[in-house]
């Protein structure tokens, strides 16, 4: 059974999936301290969060169990993703499912701040009829200027142009093109901040964003600016906003996000008459929390159950098409990388993965990982080493990987080897798919063979003379080792050769050591691929 924790308030109806299925125990817990989280995480295997939990190394270092956390949300920069990666937790979002509820937001908070409406609504309930103190200016003709053009800014854009706004853009990833079919004129942030009426956000909070909008830009802005931001608290400067609207370059600011959340009692955006505020509620509508939570529960149950998934923030994302292609070898290259470490003696210095035929035209890091993970499993054990962390505890151990392309495939439409190579060795195994008959084993070292990579097998070198395969098969039919099937691998008649026994159950050790004593006999060793 798997222990799944949710420790923010995630909707209900979002994580229903989770709850109804019959290998998954729920546990909701919103509000827990950092400690109180270290106490408990231990149990789980998979922790739910939006952005008030703050997920630590501490916490990651309690959470033995823990696979994946899943953020009901977009920003991640709440969850520490290198501790998360390094200790092979996958971290998942959910991308798409708020981007309309925050674009919406932003046009409230764009109207908002263009027409005062929460300084003129705080007044007239208050009883005073002031309708002189409120002169709104119109969307209309103005220019709206957008700093990260991806899905939020992008939507965004899109409905300032029904309002008759002319939009400048600014996104390191903006082409010319896609601008121009978006009707957005491509503009650098110096132009936009010199040249926009209303500014808004929608960058992730980064070294490179954070402060991206401070006191130099300020210096050069358009006087009567308005700003928006419900993107990240940090991204414009606070306290040098504040600053600007003071001195009259900014008539107006409308803020979702701050620096620090919640913003201390005495936050200077608080009590500013030109500068309005929410409490983080960009994503806070029925429809969006449904969509993250369905979105991460999907996502979060496929990776309990060892399936493939979707949206790995600590992972290089593999495009759909790429990943339906790759998928079917997962396995295969696991298995490849696990029985080569079976076959190495000595450390491993190197890890040599050739993709050919079909192969060699795909992008294939995410196999690779797999292939890697098969690797470092046979000795860092399978609980430690996954997909997410498998590249990067390579690193740390100064296994250096070496990826080939080639295009011919000795006769297979796809095929991928896996070399190790140490000190004193170089240990090959190279398998393939074929069609109907699934994974296959067609090489070991420098012999032809063609097993299927699972259970149990034995692994025996020898001299190719007759009488051996009785030898071998009589010692283990005598020690109650059944033979499911047997190949063998030879490159000229008489030379060295391989065998590759399946067995119906693990071999003793003492029964290898006694079939390699039989004569003609080099060596004989378990291989076990799950
Ligand atoms: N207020 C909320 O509740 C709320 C809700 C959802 C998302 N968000 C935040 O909104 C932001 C945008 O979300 P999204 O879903 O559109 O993300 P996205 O990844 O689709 O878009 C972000 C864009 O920012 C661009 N970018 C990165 N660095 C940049 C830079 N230096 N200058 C200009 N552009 C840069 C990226 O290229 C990308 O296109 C994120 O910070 C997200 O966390 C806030
Ligand atoms: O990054 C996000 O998805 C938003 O900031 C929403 O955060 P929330 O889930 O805490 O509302």
């Amino acid at each position: 059974m798997f222990k799944v924790l949710v420790s923010d308030p995630i909707s209900d109806l979002g994580i229903q999936q989770l709850v109804d299925a019959e290998d998954v125990l729920v546990d909701k817990k919103p509000g827990l301290s950092e400690d109180e989280l270290v106490a408990i995480i231990g149990e789980y295997d998979a922790l739910l969060v939006r952005s008030q939990t703050r997920v630590t190394p501490r916490i990651m270092e309690a959470g033995a169990n823990l696979k994946v956390i899943g953020r009901a949300g977009v920003g991640v920069d709440n969850i520490d993703l290198p501790a998360a990666t390094q200790r092979g937790i996958i971290v998942i979002n959910a991308p798409d499912g708020n981007t309309i509820t925050t674009c919406e937001h932003t046009f409230a908070m764009i109207m908002a701040v263009a027409r005062h409406i929460p300084q003129a609504y705080a007044k007239t309930i208050n009883g005073q009829w002031d309708r002189k103190s409120f002169l709104g200016v119109e969307l209309r003709n103005k220019v709206l200027g957008v700093l990260g053009m991806g899905r939020i800014g992008s939507e965004v854009a899109k409905r300032a142009k029904a309002f008759g706004m002319e939009i400048m853009g600014y996104d390191p990833f903006l082409t010319e093109e896609r601008a121009e079919k978006m009707g957005v004129k491509l503009s650098s942030v110096e132009d936009i901040v010199r040249h926009a009426d209303f500014m808004t956000v929608h960058t992730p909070l980064t070294p490179e964003t954070r402060h991206m909008i401070g006191k130099a830009q300020f210096e050069i802005m358009k006087p009567g600016m308005r700003i928006v931001n419900c993107a990240r608290g940090g991204i414009i400067d606070e306290l040098a906003l504040v600053e600007a609207v003071d001195q009259n370059i900014v008539a107006g600011a409308a803020f979702d996000v701050f620096e620090v959340e919640p913003p201390a009692e005495d936050h200077p955006f608080l009590k500013h008459p030109k500068i309005i505020v929410t409490p983080h509620l960009g994503a806070s509508t029925v429809e969006a929390q449904e969509n993250v939570a369905i979105d991460v529960s999907e996502q979060v149950l496929h990776i309990l159950r060892n399936e493939p998934f979707s949206n790995a923030v600590n992972m290089p994302p593999v495009p759909t098409e790429v990943l339906n292609k790759l998928q079917p070898y997962f396995s295969l290259g696991e298995k490849l990388g696990s029985f080569a470490a079976q076959l190495a003696e000595g450390a491993v210095e190197e890890i040599v993965v050739n993709y050919s035929g079909d192969l060699a035209e795909v992008d294939t890091q995410s196999l690779t990982r797999y292939v890697v993970k098969g690797v470092l499993s046979h000795h860092l054990g399978s609980e430690q080493v996954n997909v997410v962390n498998s590249m990067h505890l390579a690193k740390t151990r100064d296994v250096n990987i070496i990826v080939q392309k080639s295009h011919t495939s000795k006769g297979f439409t796809n095929r991928i080897s896996v070399s190790l190579r140490g000190k004193n060795e170089e240990r090959l195994v190279a398998g393939t798919l074929l069609n109907g008959y699934g994974a296959r084993i067609v090489q070991i070292d420098k012999f032809p063979v063609d097993v299927a990579p699972e259970g149990n097998l034995i692994l025996v070198s020898h001299s190719d003379k007759p009488g051996i395969i009785g030898r071998v098969g009589t010692l283990l039919g005598g020690n109650d080792v059944n033979i499911a099937t047997m190949q063998v691998g030879r490159k000229v008649v008489g030379g060295a050769a391989v065998m590759v026994l399946s067995v119906d159950k693990a071999v003793p050790r003492e029964v290898l050591q006694e079939i390699a004593k039989l004569p003609d006999l080099n060596n004989a060793k378990e291989i076990v691929l799950y």
